[in-house]
């Protein structure tokens, strides 16, 4: 167990692909942006959503056990990199481990895998699935905060370029449900069902 990691949710976007907010999307009666939660409580207890002010009222409705914080107003609709940096800026931590809200089997173990190779050298833990890198199922160190600023200052959005320029583990990771990541309403019927 590490001591000083916090949860980050990223729930900033606007689903255009999905039609509706992917968070308050549901699999199993459970909304997805609560299952993003759940798998990150055995982490820690210190949990934030990072939305926008379009969805934040639909989260406070939820009186739940996280806080709710809008993307920093001038990286609004950045993307995920935006959500990391707010909650980086909002919230002190050594360790942040990230997920999104549109990933509905996610669940812990990814975590506890990703955790065991915290070594103090790498300020990314990133995982592989199939080839392909997960960013945004991740741990970041807070050093990575400053990278992440100067690259929305110069309106690089790219979370490939700032891993470039990071100290990173990859991960590789066999079990590919816990990423099946939901774009469209295909996806949903895909994975879930009609
Ligand atoms: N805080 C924050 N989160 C974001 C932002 N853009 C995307 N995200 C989140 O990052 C994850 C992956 O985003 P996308 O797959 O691009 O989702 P999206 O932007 O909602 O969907 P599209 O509009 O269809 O691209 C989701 O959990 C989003 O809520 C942003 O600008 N700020």
């Amino acid at each position: 167990m590490v001591n000083d990691i916090m949860g980050i949710v990223l729930a900033g976007g606007y689903s255009r692909r999905f039609g509706t907010p992917k968070a308050f999307v549901k699999r199993n009666g459970k909304y997805f942006y609560q299952i993003s939660i759940d798998a990150l409580t055995r982490l820690t207890n210190k949990i934030v959503v990072i939305t926008n002010p379009d969805l934040e009222k639909l989260f406070q409705m939820e009186n739940g056990n996280f806080a709710i914080i809008n993307d920093r107003k001038q990286y609004e609709g950045k993307g995920p990199l935006a959500g990391i940096f707010t909650a980086m800026d909002a919230v002190d931590s050594e360790w942040y481990a990230v997920t999104p809200v549109d990933v509905p089997f996610i669940d812990d173990q990814v975590f506890q895998k990703l955790l065991k190779h915290l070594d103090g050298e790498a300020h990314a833990i990133i995982p592989v699935v199939s080839g392909k890198i997960q960013p945004l199922i991740a741990i970041y160190h807070y050093s990575v905060k400053e990278e992440i600023r100067d690259q929305l200052e110069g309106d690089n959005l790219s979370v490939k370029d700032m891993l470039n320029k990071c100290k990173v583990k990859y991960i590789s990771i066999q079990e590919e449900q816990p990423f099946y990541n939901i774009n469209q309403v295909s996806d949903y019927e895909k994975w879930i069902g009609k």
